[in-house]
C-alpha cells in the first residue's frame, strides 16, 4: 500500500516581491531562482515592493509557484482598491497598485519581451499612452445570470430577504459559479442600473436563473453595449426557454424603465453553453445595431460584432497605426486580421487602396456594410484563414502590399504568415498587438528582412495586466 506523503508545505519567510511578470502574477527572485506568486482570489493580493510570506504551490525545473500568506509590510506602490468586489471578482485586478505604477510595470514588461524574447536591436520604446478615464472605460460587458445568494435592494437587510439570482462575472476558474456584483466600475452609466433591474425584475416575477450543471431555468446572460460617441445603447439578453409571457414580461419592463436603450435583442439559446455565436439574434426594440463614431466615421456594432472594448484608447491605438503607416494616397494597404474593418476604413481615405483579411465571416459581412455606410470604395475584405489566404495568388490576384497593418489575436502569427510578409516585402509594417510576448517572437522572425523603427505601449485596460503594444517595421534596403 502507498502511503500518503504528509510533507509540510515549503514557506519561505520575509521575502520582497521584485516586480510583476506576464499574466498579472508577481516575481520573487531567489539564489533558488525564480518563484511566481499568484495574486490569487479571495487571496490578499501582493504588489512588487511588498514584504511577504510565501507557500509554495507548485515546483516546475526552471521556478516555482507560491502563494502570499502574509504581508509583513505593503508597498509604496500600493493604493486602496475602489472595488467591494476587489480580490472575488476575476477583473481589475491590479486595482491595488497606483496607476502611474501600473503604467511603469506595462512599460517594462514591453521592453523585457521584445528584448528578451524578441532579441531585436530597438530603438527607445516611447512612454506608454495613459488611458483617460481609468474607470468606467468599457464600451461591453456579459453578465452571466446564475442563482446565487445576494441583496438586491439596499433596504433589505434580513437574510431571509436575500436574493437568490445573481447576475455578475464567473468567478475566476468556475463555470459553474457566478459572482453577484453591486457595483462595476468597468462600463459607464446606465449599465449598472440595468444589470440591478434585470436582477431585481427575476426576483420579484419569480423568473429562474440558468443552472449550467443542471441545465434547468430561463434566463442565461445579458449583454450590455454603451457606444460613448453616441450615447446609444444596447442590451441584448440570452434566455434558454421559449417562454414569451416571461420574455416580454422582462423586455417590456427595461424598454420602460431605460428609453434610452436604442437597440433591444434577444437570443434563445436552447444549447447546454452559453456561447452565441452560432445563434440568432432576434431585435425586440429599437434597431439592430448601434453605432460608434470616430472622427468622420460611423461603425454598426450589432449583437455579435467585434469593436474594441476601449473605444477612446482604440481611437489613440489608430491613430499611431495610421501616422505610422506614412500614407501619401499611394499606397496598397493590407490590414490583416481586420475584424469588423475598423482599422482598414480608418485609414482607407488617405490610401489608394485597402484589402482587409479575417477569418470570421460576420465580422467580414459587417466590415463591408461599414464600409458603404461610409461611402468607402476603396476598401474590399475577405474572410479566410491567413495561413490558407494569404498566398502568393492572393497577391497576385490582389495585388502586392505597399504598407501592411497586422492586429493578430494573443497567439500572435502564424510562422508561415510572418514568412509570407516577409516575401511579400511591404516597405514598411505596423505590428499591433495584445501579447507582447508573440509579438516579441514574430519580431524576431520579421528581424531576418526589417528593423524596428518605433514602439509605442498603449494602456487600453487599465486595472489589468494587459498591454497592447504598435510597432513600426521597415524594410531593410
Ligand atoms: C485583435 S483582433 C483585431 C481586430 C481589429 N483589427 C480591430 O481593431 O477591431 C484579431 C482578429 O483576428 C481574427 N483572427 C484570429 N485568428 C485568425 C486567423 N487565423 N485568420 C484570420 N483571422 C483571424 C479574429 O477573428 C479577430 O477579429
Amino acid at each position: 500500500m502507498r502511503r500518503k506523503s504528509h510533507k509540510a508545505p515549503e514557506r519561505l519567510y520575509d521575502v520582497t516581491i521584485d516586480s510583476v511578470a506576464a499574466e498579472g502574477k508577481c516575481i520573487v527572485r531567489t539564489d533558488d531562482g525564480v518563484i511566481f506568486v499568484e495574486n490569487p482570489t479571495g487571496g490578499p493580493g501582493v504588489a512588487p515592493g511588498d514584504r511577504v510570506d510565501l507557500r509554495i504551490t507548485n515546483r516546475k525545473k526552471q521556478y516555482r509557484e507560491a502563494v502570499a500568506e502574509h504581508i509583513h509590510e505593503q508597498s509604496a506602490v500600493r493604493t486602496e482598491p475602489f472595488c467591494e468586489h476587489f480580490g472575488t471578482c476575476g477583473g481589475c485586478k491590479w486595482q491595488h497598485i497606483r496607476y502611474d505604477e501600473q503604467l511603469r510595470f506595462k512599460h517594462q514588461q514591453v521592453v523585457d519581451h521584445l528584448t528578451r524574447i524578441g532579441k531585436v536591436d530597438l530603438p527607445p520604446i516611447l512612454p506608454i499612452l495613459a488611458a483617460h478615464p481609468t474607470q468606467y472605460y468599457r464600451n461591453k460587458l456579459e453578465f452571466t445570470c446564475a442563482e446565487g445568494r445576494w441583496l438586491t435592494r439596499a433596504e433589505v437587510s434580513t437574510d431571509d430577504d436575500m436574493d437568490p439570482r445573481a447576475v455578475g462575472f464567473h468567478v475566476p476558474g468556475r463555470f459553474d459559479k457566478v459572482l453577484p456584483i453591486r457595483h462595476c466600475y468597468l462600463q459607464p452609466d446606465p449599465s449598472n442600473a440595468i444589470r440591478l433591474a434585470v436582477a431585481d425584475y427575476a426576483y420579484l416575477h419569480g423568473i429562474s436563473m440558468y443552472n449550467l450543471k443542471l441545465h434547468t431555468g430561463f434566463l442565461r446572460t445579458l449583454i450590455i453595449r454603451t457606444a460613448d460617441t453616441t450615447q446609444q445603447i444596447m442590451v441584448t439578453l440570452q434566455v434558454a426557454q421559449d417562454n414569451p409571457d416571461l420574455l416580454n414580461g422582462l423586455m417590456t419592463h427595461l424598454h420602460r424603465s431605460f428609453p434610452e436603450i436604442t437597440s433591444l435583442n434577444y437570443i434563445l439559446n436552447t444549447k447546454k453553453n452559453d456561447s452565441y455565436q452560432d445563434q440568432t439574434v432576434i431585435n425586440w426594440a429599437g434597431k439592430p445595431y448601434i453605432e460608434e463614431r470616430m472622427e468622420d466615421l460611423v461603425f454598426r456594432v450589432g449583437p455579435k460584432s467585434f469593436y474594441q472594448t476601449n473605444a477612446q484608447q482604440a481611437y489613440n491605438l489608430y491613430s499611431v497605426a495610421r501616422q505610422w503607416a506614412g500614407l501619401t494616397g499611394q499606397e496598397r494597404v493590407y490590414d490583416l486580421y481586420t475584424g469588423t474593418g475598423t482599422i482598414a476604413l480608418f485609414v482607407a481615405r488617405q490610401a489608394k487602396e485597402v484589402v482587409g483579411v479575417e477569418y470570421v465571416e460576420a465580422s467580414v459581412a459587417d466590415a463591408r456594410i461599414n464600409a458603404q455606410v461610409n461611402d468607402i470604395t476603396n476598401a474590399s475584405f475577405y474572410a479566410g484563414d491567413m495561413r490558407d489566404i494569404l498566398t502568393d495568388g492572393f497577391f497576385d490576384q490582389h495585388g502586392r502590399p505597399d504598407v501592411v497593418i497586422t492586429d493578430p489575436p494573443r497567439a500572435g502569427m502564424d510562422e508561415a504568415v510572418t514568412r509570407q510578409l516577409l516575401r511579400a516585402a511591404p516597405a514598411r509594417i505596423v505590428y499591433v498587438s495584445c501579447n507582447t510576448a508573440t509579438q516579441a517572437r514574430d519580431l524576431g522572425i520579421l528581424d531576418e528582412g526589417y528593423s524596428v523603427a518605433n514602439v509605442q505601449p498603449v494602456d487600453m485596460f487599465p486595472h489589468t495586466h494587459h498591454v497592447e503594444n504598435v510597432v513600426l517595421l521597415t524594410k531593410r534596403s
